[in-house]
């Protein structure tokens, strides 16, 4: 920690007061197209750390440190940490905001990195960036290595997790998270605790991730029913390729309307159509 630093240096990192002086100091501005909305609420803080079951002994992947907010937390509750960080203009911030603690920080796009490379039971917890928010959980959970995710995100995306078969809010993601586990909401986050404040209201969500994922093949079958809300399973399958008389067979021997929509189907439905399209000529 440098002499000169101006701000008080009792100020928890949260405070709002904090995360101005760093981002002048460093000459930066939040990149709205990175999903740059940094955490200034200390309690939902804790509550996400708490929620995540960080403790000595378990391996946290975040995504995301952004100042360093949540890692330095996260780093604290003795748990062995690796952060992905694509913004290398953060480098020099973390590197004063994470001195002394012996946090992994990895620079580069949270998309490219090979999840499977984690440690079985590893914990995901992090403040994700929106706009790929859909995207990471899907690696995640896909890579069969975490037991347990928990992490802000846009309250509708949380809507999608919890999702059952036939609501409003089901589609792919829910589907994915009825194969792999299940998910709560911990709790609604204000727009008011980011700086700057986003555009949507966010949730805590936590993914308990125990199942072995669906067979081969099902999940390709699950993105194409599921890839068009207003259209019917039928027109979603041929528009992803399926020949019209193949899917028309396989509707026929599993006694599905030929008007279904994907989101009706419950997870052994998808599993069924996803064997019957395989073994239809
Ligand atoms: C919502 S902010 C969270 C920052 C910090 N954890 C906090 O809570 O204040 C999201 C962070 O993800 C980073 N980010 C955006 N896209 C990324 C990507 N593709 N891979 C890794 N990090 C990314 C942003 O630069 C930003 O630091």
């Amino acid at each position: 920690m440098s002499e000169s630093r101006p701000e008080d240096a009792h100020a928890p990192l949260y405070s709002p007061r904090v995360v101005h002086d760093l981002l002048g100091r460093y000459g930066l501005r939040p990149t709205k197209s990175l999903g740059q909305n940094f955490l200034i609420d200390g309690n939902v803080l804790r509550l996400i750390v708490e929620a995540g079951g960080a403790a000595p002994g378990t391996d946290v992947y975040e995504v995301g440190p952004g100042l360093g907010v949540l890692t330095r937390e996260l780093a604290r509750s003795g748990a062995r940490v690796t952060t992905l960080e694509k913004d290398e203009r953060l480098r020099p911030v973390l590197e004063e905001t994470l001195a002394g603690t012996d946090v992994r920080v990895i620079f580069g796009d949270a998309l490219e990195f090979d999840w499977s490379s984690a440690p079985a039971g590893s914990l995901l917890i992090a403040n994700l960036p929106y706009y790929i928010s859909t995207a990471i959980l899907t690696r995640v959970m896909r890579s069969g290595r975490f037991a347990r995710a928990t992490f802000l995100v846009q309250r509708e995306v949380g809507e999608r997790l919890i999702a059952r078969p036939g609501g409003e809010n089901y589609g792919f993601l829910s589907a994915l998270v009825g194969f792999y586990g299940h998910a709560e909401i911990v709790r609604d986050v204000p727009k008011g605790a980011f700086y700057p404040a986003p555009d949507v209201t966010s949730a805590i969500v936590r993914l308990h991730l125990s199942g072995p994922g669906p067979e081969e093949g099902v999940l390709e079958v699950l993105e194409a029913a599921l890839a068009h809300r207003r259209k019917t399973l039928r027109n979603n399958l041929i528009m992803a390729g399926y020949a019209a008389a193949r899917v028309d067979t396989a509707l026929r021997e599993l006694e599905l309307s030929p008007t279904v929509r994907g989101e009706a189907l419950s997870l052994d439905q998808l599993v069924e159509l996803a064997r019957q399209l395989r073994n239809t000529p």
